[in-house]
């Protein structure tokens, strides 16, 4: 058992998520901000991972009162379940998205996390420890669906996108292409990591919607699930 998991991200007109220096970038406009909050609220739990964590300080929380409002009266917390892929437990105390907002948190570490900084997190957060050195993000799902997530909304950045390509954990790639340039070779992208060698290795995807959004494009694609061998 796992969530329906779909990642939801911006890039681009060139395919970047953010700057070389790992800079956050306003790539979406007013109207894409709105759906996004409208999607996240929709959503069991959201999900990042560390390097977007120290890098943008993200608070993931749902931004409109009257959608906070709607699910205040759904019986659910204002925002989703938060969490964090975090294998080293490098997450700071005072991170938006452990301080910002009431709702519950979780941290995913692996067993190689320093028990200190797991015990000073257990304070803010609960902590789930799957995996040896990195998180286990299969066993994570797992551990979501125990605790009632059906909907897992992914924000990214490229190396978790990535982590959940390769694992075979993407349902649904919502894409909004904003109308900038950002450049860079080493400029993140929505699936960084190793990256797969082979084609018979790809993801394949189903385009499922296409839609002008403020000065940009929104793609919505579905992962098939069938295995492809190589062309
Ligand atoms: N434009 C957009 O929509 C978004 C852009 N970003 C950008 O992405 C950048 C951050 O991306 P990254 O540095 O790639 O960090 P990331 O947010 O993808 O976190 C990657 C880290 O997750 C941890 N991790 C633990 N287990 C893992 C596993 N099994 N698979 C993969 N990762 C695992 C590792 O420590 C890894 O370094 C930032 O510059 C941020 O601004 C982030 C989210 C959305
Ligand atoms: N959808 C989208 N469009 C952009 O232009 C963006 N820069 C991002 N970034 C993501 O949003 C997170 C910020 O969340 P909070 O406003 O703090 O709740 C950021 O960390 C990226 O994950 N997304």
């Amino acid at each position: 058992m796992r969530p329906y998991i779909f990642v939801n991200l911006a890039m681009s007109a060139d395919g970047k998520i953010s700057t070389r220096e790992r800079r956050q970038v306003k790539i979406s406009g007013a109207d894409d901000f709105k759906r996004v909050d409208e999607i996240k609220a929709g959503a069991d739990a959201i999900m990042v991972g560390i390097g977007t964590v120290l890098g943008d300080d993200p608070s993931l929380t749902v931004k409109s009162p009257d959608l906070k409002a709607a699910r205040r009266a759904r019986g659910e917390d204002e925002h989703p379940l938060r969490v964090v892929v975090d294998s080293m437990a490098r997450t700071p105390l005072d991170a938006d998205i452990l301080c910002k907002g009431e709702g519950r948190r979780i941290v995913a570490v692996s067993a190689a996390a320093q028990a200190g900084r797991v015990e000073a997190l257990r304070e803010k957060a609960e902590v789930v420890v799957v995996g040896e050195q990195n998180t286990d993000l299969t066993l994570l799902m797992h551990e979501l669906a125990a605790r009632g997530v059906g909907r897992l909304m992914v924000e990214g950045g490229g190396t978790l996108i990535w982590g959940l390509f390769r694992a075979g954990l993407v349902d649904e790639l919502i894409t909004y292409v904003g109308s900038i340039v950002i450049g860079g070779a080493g400029a993140p992208t929505p699936a960084d990591g190793e990256g797969f060698a082979r084609e018979d290795e790809f993801p394949r995807l189903e385009l499922a919607g296409v839609e002008r959004v403020d000065d940009g494009v929104l793609l919505r694609w579905v992962v098939k699930k069938e295995v492809h061998s190589a062309l």
